[in-house]
């Protein structure tokens, strides 16, 4: 079977990492050695021997000092000083691939810090691009016992799912503890979640107001199709229990991920790159308008020209201010300005200049017309600045 990722998600304190422990074991137990990577810079020691590790690379104390960053600050900043290396891990990953069949990633605790940012984005979308991916979302059953936590913890999960395309297992951990047969029935019976919310009530151990509790029966409804396309399971870090059925739960998955996600992937990623190439054509235009070279006319916006481009010199408005600020005389320092001494007077660019600037253009255009049009207009830019 081909190499898979699992990569690990929960609120602090799920259980995650003694998840991913357990995980590592129960694999080399049944002869699949996984290859293993923490994520977590926070992590003062972690249970588990792994292959990447983010803390030999990045020192989160140093990060925090250097950066006079808190705690989160300082995990979203390793987190992007690490995802500038992610090609190479992926890299290492991908000449591995055939020895391995399962990859297992642990996150940082604080799962906004991987989740919501840029890197964390960037980091997933690195391992899903390349390899089948699942989130694994780690919940803490006992934790989980009142409808509003429930409830909270299942957006959460719910807004992962939707943000990141993957698919998705929901792993009730710390079923030693408290049996997660309740979480699954709730999640099958509508009817049974809301006995248990005004159960919950009525028994005064109701957390929060009356409109909380309609808000989350409201979200319930809500949250059933959500459910529909989730897998879910019940497991025991401590124990062990519940990690056959995960494992063949995501084997079952890396199907599921060739069948639809990545065709569904591979449509978006083609969707955002026809965007952003329009995007750049369309600041390319802005350039070209602002400079006047835009067929040797003015620069200045006509009346019906209302277009959205992005606000360039040239979309001011007669009488308003040009854009060009005044010299204060008595400054005493030479200031520097894109385009020197009687080019801008006026506001306006002169004849001999518009032909220099045309000239120019069309020489940067022949140099960098073989480049990607992704390059097209900062080369551009650079030249006439030059
Ligand atoms: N009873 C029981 N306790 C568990 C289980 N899994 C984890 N724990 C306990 O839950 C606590 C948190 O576990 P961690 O593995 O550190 O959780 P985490 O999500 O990695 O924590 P952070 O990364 O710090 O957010 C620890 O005290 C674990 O011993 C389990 O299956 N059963």
């Amino acid at each position: 079977m081909p190499l898979s990722t699992v990569i690990c998600i929960g609120m602090a304190g799920s259980g995650k990492t003694t998840f991913m422990q357990r995980l590592n074991s129960h694999l080399r137990h049944k002869k699949q050695v996984p290859y293993v990577i923490n994520l977590d810079p926070a992590v003062l020691n972690i249970p588990y021997g792994a292959n990447i590790d983010i803390r030999d690379s990045i020192k989160y104390k140093k990060v925090m000092e250097n950066y006079q960053l808190g705690p989160n600050g300082a995990i979203v900043t390793s987190l992007n000083l690490f995802s500038t290396k992610i090609d190479q891990v992926i890299n290492l990953l991908e000449k591995k691939a055939d020895k391995y069949e399962h990859c297992i990633v642990d996150t940082p605790g604080q799962i906004e810090c991987f989740v919501w940012s840029a890197s964390g984005t960037i980091i997933t979308e690195s391992f899903a691009s390349t390899f089948p991916t699942v989130i694994a979302y780690i919940v803490d059953t006992p934790r989980n016992k009142s409808p509003t936590t429930f409830m909270s913890n299942m957006l959460y999960a719910c807004s992962i799912l939707y943000k990141t395309k993957l698919p998705m297992v929901i792993v009730f951990n710390k079923t030693d503890v408290e049996d997660a047969s309740f979480a699954k029935e709730w999640m099958t019976d509508f009817e049974s979640f809301q006995h248990a919310l005004r159960e919950d009530q009525d028994n005064g151990t109701h957390e929060g107001s009356g409109y909380m509790s309609s808000l989350v029966n409201s979200m319930s409804l809500m949250l059933e199709e959500f459910y529909a396309t989730l897998d879910v399971c019940s497991v025991s870090s401590f124990t062990g229990e519940g990690f056959d059925e995960f494992v063949d739960i995501v084997d079952k998955k890396q199907d599921e991920y060739n069948e639809f996600y990545k065709a569904e992937r591979e449509r978006l990623l083609a969707l955002k790159e026809e965007k952003e190439a329009a995007r750049k054509d369309k600041s390319l235009t802005g350039l070209m308008k602002d400079l006047g070279l835009n067929g040797g006319k003015s620069k200045k916006k006509s009346g019906n020209d209302s277009d959205d481009s992005a606000e360039v010199v040239s979309d001011l408005e007669e009488g308003e201010d040009d854009g060009l600020v005044d010299r204060d005389e008595d400054e005493g320092i030479e200031r520097e300005y894109t385009f020197m001494g009687e080019d801008r007077l006026g506001g306006e660019i002169n004849d001999q200049t518009q032909s220099d600037l045309q000239e120019r253009y069309q020489k940067a255009m022949e140099q960098t017309a073989k480049q990607a049009s992704s390059e097209t207009a900062e080369n551009i830019a650079k030249y006439i600045r030059q």
